[in-house]
């Protein structure tokens, strides 16, 4: 983590599907150890944005830096009762993303203790064994949100992680991603709600494609 650069600089911006744009010329810095809310009505192009941030997509204009992996919490999906994978499995997938790189958990015993770690911060022990597709849809938006809290990145982005989560799950999220913040790392969170917004450190609003200033 380098103080001096923001986790995500990324200027000049544009993105299309098929012929319409999406975003225009869009210039975003992420700082570190801050909660940044990125706000803006429906169809602004906030997913399309976090998605280009976190490189799930390519820009077809502009440049992005990220001085850091980034872990994204994507929206709650909806899964066939086919992929029979446990609570436990889908907050573990979130350990596997750094073997690559050897930055992953060093042992057997240290990956069981960050996905139980992140299984209890989002107040789901107990389901372990659940399989996925059984959770009703806030209970999967809190389990994603675990799996992106055992990414244990440094710039940790989030599509609408408060959808569909009641006041008190709501409010325990925001407290997770205040807690993140605090200990030095990016934190961006697409959001609609006002809570959110007004404890964000930072806010950017989105509306038809660029930033209001
Ligand atoms: N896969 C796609 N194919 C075609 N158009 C798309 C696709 N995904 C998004 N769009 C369009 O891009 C625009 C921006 O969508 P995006 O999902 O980024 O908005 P958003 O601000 O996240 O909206 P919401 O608040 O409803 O989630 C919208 O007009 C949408 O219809």
């Amino acid at each position: 983590m380098n103080p001096v650069r923001p986790a995500i600089q990324a200027s000049g911006l544009s993105y299309a599907f098929g012929g319409s744009k999406v975003l225009e010329k869009v210039t975003v810095d992420v700082p570190w150890g801050a909660v940044t809310a990125l706000t803006g009505p429906n169809g602004a192009g906030k997913s399309t944005l976090v998605e280009l941030l976190a490189g799930v997509r390519s820009p077809l204009e502009g440049v992005i830096e990220r001085a850091e992996d980034v872990a994204l919490v994507v929206q709650r999906p909806a899964v066939p009762e086919t992929l029979c994978v446990t609570v436990r499995d889908v907050v573990t997938m979130g350990t596997w993303g750094d073997r690559r790189r050897g930055r992953g958990p060093r042992s057997a015993r240290e990956r069981a203790r960050i996905v139980g770690d992140a299984i209890a911060r989002v107040e789901m022990d107990g389901f372990e064994r659940r399989p996925f597709f059984a959770l009703s849809g806030g209970q999967r938006q809190r389990v994603l949100i675990a799996q992106g809290l055992a990414r244990s990145a440094e710039i940790l982005v989030l599509d609408e992680p408060a959808a569909g989560l009641d006041t008190e799950s709501q409010a325990r999220a925001r407290t997770i991603l205040a807690e993140e913040a605090s200990r030095g790392i990016a934190v961006l969170c697409v959001t609609h709600d006002r809570a959110d917004i007004a404890a964000a450190d930072h806010v950017i609003r989105l509306e038809r494609g660029t930033i209001l200033s």
